[in-house]
């Protein structure tokens, strides 16, 4: 089993008056061989929680289980997690060759461990990624930006994970490219079954590979269900604004900036300060729907609405989630 779990995770940042809580009691579930696309706006918290995940950054609260079994407990060996960055360089040595970058994230023990069978795993794991075998004394440089993200992707794969990272490994392609890297990405995952948080800010891309949405806002998560459901149904305010965002279903054309510039507009406010969140709901100065169902938002201001959120299989952070966003279709 590699289902990974979060319970109630929480990072801090900085100390004093520059103290802030980058991800605030977070609790997800990536179920053993399923995708969960994490999607929100930049600064939103998705990134630490992937480096939270894999230990680059450390725990303020709560635990991460793989399998049931908290991550700290286990043996090292071959890493069951695996981060792919949007950056292939910052995974891969300008100054080592291909092949040789994949040969170092192969475990140094078990079958793998002599020469030969290193140099031939090598070979299959960038057939795997669709790279020829010859290309292995290649050197990162004279690869295009889609080779290289296979490339990290191959390396991730070297290290035998039970469960795959991917922190907007497709943000920095080109668009034609992005659609390539996607199927890859989704071929692989449902052969080897593995279980996978992939993280953008576009939801177009989220959608095309994941079973899950999960979306997160100033550390939070605010909605979470199976993606047709979210897709269809989006039951938080948030979600309908990125939603509104997001390129039409079949096309991959807004990039992270234009996505969250996009953002801003429908929501008409600048993203909240992380270092001072509202009180009460930490949506409630962009969201449109409190003061419709009831004027002085006192429910809105006051009352977190995260901890009674996590209870359905389809569930959101929102006080007046389904009934109050009919209430405003009804108005639009
Ligand atoms: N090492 C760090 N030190 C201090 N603050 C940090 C650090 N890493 C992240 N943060 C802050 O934590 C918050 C969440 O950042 P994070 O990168 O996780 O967001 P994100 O949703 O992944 O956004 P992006 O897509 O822009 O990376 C931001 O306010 C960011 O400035």
């Amino acid at each position: 089993m590699s289902e990974l779990r979060f319970e109630q995770v929480t990072v801090r940042f900085g100390t004093g008056s520059r103290a802030m809580t980058a991800v605030d009691s977070v609790d997800l579930t990536i179920p053993s061989g399923q995708v969960v696309g994490l999607v929100g706006e930049s600064g939103s918290g998705k990134s630490t929680l992937a480096r939270a995940a894999v230990g680059l950054t450390e725990l303020a609260g709560g635990r991460i289980l793989l399998g049931g079994v908290p991550l700290r407990h286990r043996a090292r060996g071959p890493r069951p997690l695996q981060l792919v960055f949007q950056d292939p360089y910052s995974s891969l040595d300008p100054r080592m060759s291909i092949g040789d970058s994949i040969a170092e994230a192969i475990p140094r023990t078990g079958p793998l461990s002599g020469g030969s069978a290193r140099s031939a795993e090598v070979g299959r794991l960038l057939e795997l990624v669709d790279l020829d075998p010859d290309r292995a004394s290649a050197h990162p440089g004279v690869l295009s930006g889609g080779q290289r993200q296979r490339v990290a992707l191959a390396r991730a794969l070297a290290g035998q994970p039970d469960v795959i990272l991917a922190d907007e490994i497709t943000s920095a392609l080109d668009v034609s490219v992005q659609g390539t890297v996607l199927n890859l990405v989704r071929e692989l995952q449902r052969r080897l079954r593995l279980s996978m948080l992939f993280i953008s800010h576009n939801l177009a891309v989220v959608r095309y590979v994941s079973d899950y949405i999960a979306v997160m806002y100033l550390g939070r998560i605010v909605e979470f269900g199976p993606a047709a459901d979210v897709l269809a149904d989006p039951q938080h305010p948030y979600t309908r604004d990125l939603l509104a965002a997001a390129p039409r279903r079949g096309t991959l054309t807004l990039d992270a900036e234009e996505t969250d510039a996009a953002l801003r507009a429908v929501a008409d406010a600048e993203p909240a300060d992380p270092h001072h969140p509202p009180a009460g709901c930490r949506f409630h100065p962009r969201c449109p729907v409190g003061p419709l169902v009831r004027p002085d938002r006192e429910l809105c201001l006051t009352v977190d609405p995260t901890p009674e959120a996590a209870k359905r299989r389809h569930h959101t952070a929102c006080h007046y989630a389904a009934t109050a966003l009919q209430a405003v279709d009804h108005v639009q």
